[in-house]
């Protein structure tokens, strides 16, 4: 009996899977695998919630795809490298003739799949891979002469233009496999599936759902409740505003075709006139999938390069005790420390404040910006790699469409706009409590006023002096930059 295998990936999920519904409608059984590699996740720094909420997803989705008959196995290796061996082991063991999978842009899994299918292939086993990570697959939305947009807004345009029927109709679960066509192994693995082990250090990630109800539950929550007014709240990170979904789209719990299909069902005026705040949610999914085709088209950036090449030549300094600093939220500037707190307890960032602390990293700490990409892919639920590496480049004007490098945020300014009430600076940094009100951005300011001593840091730099010191670094990147291309 011949069979069919669904390796899964950053896919985990039953529901809008086009590799699992092709590997269904073959006809044949259906076993399923995912690679646990930990070495791997090592050297991709991923962060041991991350960890933790994979693994939860795997057990969870072994029961879903169970009631589809099909097993779940899942094999702890060491690196991709065992990867393509491992496979052809599992399809010559169950006679598979078909492997489906779903594309993964980033470099090293590129390489890894293109190992499996030289191998595979030599016995002629098919290796077939799927666009189910965006909406419109990279490579589709080009200029008009053919070449990879730069700057968001015109790929935007492109991106939406280029949307079909298909892009609003995400797949359901597909059947369940003919009981009659699972072999006799297929049928003990499904009855007695072996434990998932894992050696990879993980934290809790209780906090975040692994089941898909609530995953969908809250993605019509927000589409219901907070998605009109998604463009006034979004900023304000004391507020629960935002949808909380990064972590599921980000290991492909949850499908960005399912996000757009609920908001055009809810919201397609909003989307059609483009204003609204539906509109304003759609163009973050659309970020996400701008930072996806970006690195599938520059493979350099997943080797660490900065995506202007003259920003190389920025000398970063190298303070250890800054970087610890920044890494603790002990820097003496309220909305950092309270973000960076909340980063470590809860493993998640508001999205205002990743810009805030990353921009304080780079033009006010003047360390180098991937010392804090590395560190937020340590700890974050949500790390994905092209939207942490784009967020950082954007941060640092290192990046394509980055912020100017001589639009520096002042980290108090943005806490007085953002954080009017000091609310969220309070919630995260109890030693600031009996601060009141926007005093809690200059905390120092209104003790020495009232007579009062707090038990908090000093700033650790001056914003003013590190602002120059910033510009004066990148207009030398820049300087050198011309003078040797003039030479
Ligand atoms: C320095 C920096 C690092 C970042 N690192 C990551 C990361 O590792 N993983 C990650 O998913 N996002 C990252 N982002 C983007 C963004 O901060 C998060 O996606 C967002 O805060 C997640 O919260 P949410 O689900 O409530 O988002 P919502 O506001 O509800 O947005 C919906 C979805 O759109 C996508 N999205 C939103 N904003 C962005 C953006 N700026 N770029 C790309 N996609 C976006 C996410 O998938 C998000 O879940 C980073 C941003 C910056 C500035």
């Amino acid at each position: 009996m011949s069979a069919q295998l669904l390796w899964f990936r950053n896919d985990l999920r039953t529901k809008d899977n086009q590799a699992l519904s092709a590997a269904v409608q073959s006809g044949d059984a259906v076993l399923a695998v995912y690679t646990l590699c930990a070495k791997q996740w090592q050297q991709h720094h991923l962060a041991p919630i991350q960890a933790d909420l994979i693994v939860r997803r795997l057990a969870q989705l072994r029961q879903d795809l169970a009631l589809l008959n099909i097993p779940l196995v899942v094999a702890e290796l060491g690196s991709f490298k065992q990867v393509p061996e491992y496979l052809l082991s599992l399809c010559q063991q169950h006679q598979i003739t078909d492997v489906h999978c779903h594309y993964q842009y980033e470099l090293n899994e590129q390489v890894r799949d293109e190992a499996v299918e030289h191998l595979l292939s030599q016995q002629a086993i098919s290796f077939n891979r799927h666009h189910g990570e965006c909406v419109v697959k990279p490579g589709r939305v080009l200029t008009k002469s053919g070449e990879n947009f730069k700057v968001f807004t015109p790929f935007r345009k492109a991106w939406l233009a280029s949307l079909t029927e298909q892009s609003f109709s995400p797949l359901g679960s597909p059947a369940a496999v003919n009981k009659g066509l699972i072999s006799q192994p297929l049928k003990q693995l499904l009855e007695q599936p072996p434990e998932i082990s894992c050696s990879y250090p993980r934290e809790n990630s209780n906090a975040w759902a692994s089941d898909d109800q609530q995953i969908i539950q809250q993605l019509r929550d927000f589409s219901a409740s907070k998605a009109s007014d998604y463009k006034e709240h979004r900023d304000i990170p004391a507020l629960d505003a935002t949808s909380g979904l990064s972590p599921y789209l980000a290991l492909g719990m949850l499908s960005a075709r399912q996000c757009l299909a609920r908001l055009y069902l809810e919201h397609a005026e909003d989307i059609a006139s483009q204003q609204g705040g539906a509109f304003t949610w759609l163009s973050e999914i659309i970020w996400r999938e701008f930072y996806r085709h970006l690195i599938a088209a520059n493979p350099r950036l997943c080797k660490g390069e900065a995506y202007l090449g003259w920003t190389e030549s920025v000398a970063w300094q190298s303070d250890k005790a800054l970087l610890e600093a920044w890494q603790q939220g002990q820097t003496g500037y309220p909305i950092v420390d309270a973000a960076m707190q909340q980063l470590k307890q809860t493993g998640w960032m508001h999205n205002r404040l990743r810009m805030v602390v990353a921009s304080f990293l780079s033009k006010d700490l003047l360390i180098d910006w991937r010392e804090g990409e590395r560190w937020f892919m340590q700890h974050l639920i949500d790390g994905d790699f092209a939207s942490n590496n784009g967020g950082w480049q954007w941060a640092a004007s290192t990046g394509t469409d980055a912020q100017p490098y001589f639009r520096i945020f002042n980290p108090t300014t943005q806490a007085q706009r953002f954080d009017p009430e000091g609310e969220f600076v309070r919630a995260w940094l109890p030693e600031l409590a009996q601060v009141p009100g926007k005093h809690a951005h200059t905390p120092h300011t209104w003790a020495e006023k009232n007579g009062l001593s707090i038990n908090y840091p000093l700033p650790i730099v001056d914003h003013g002096q590190q602002r120059k010191q910033a510009l004066h670094l990148f207009e030398q990147a820049k300087s050198a930059e011309k003078a040797k291309n003039t030479a």
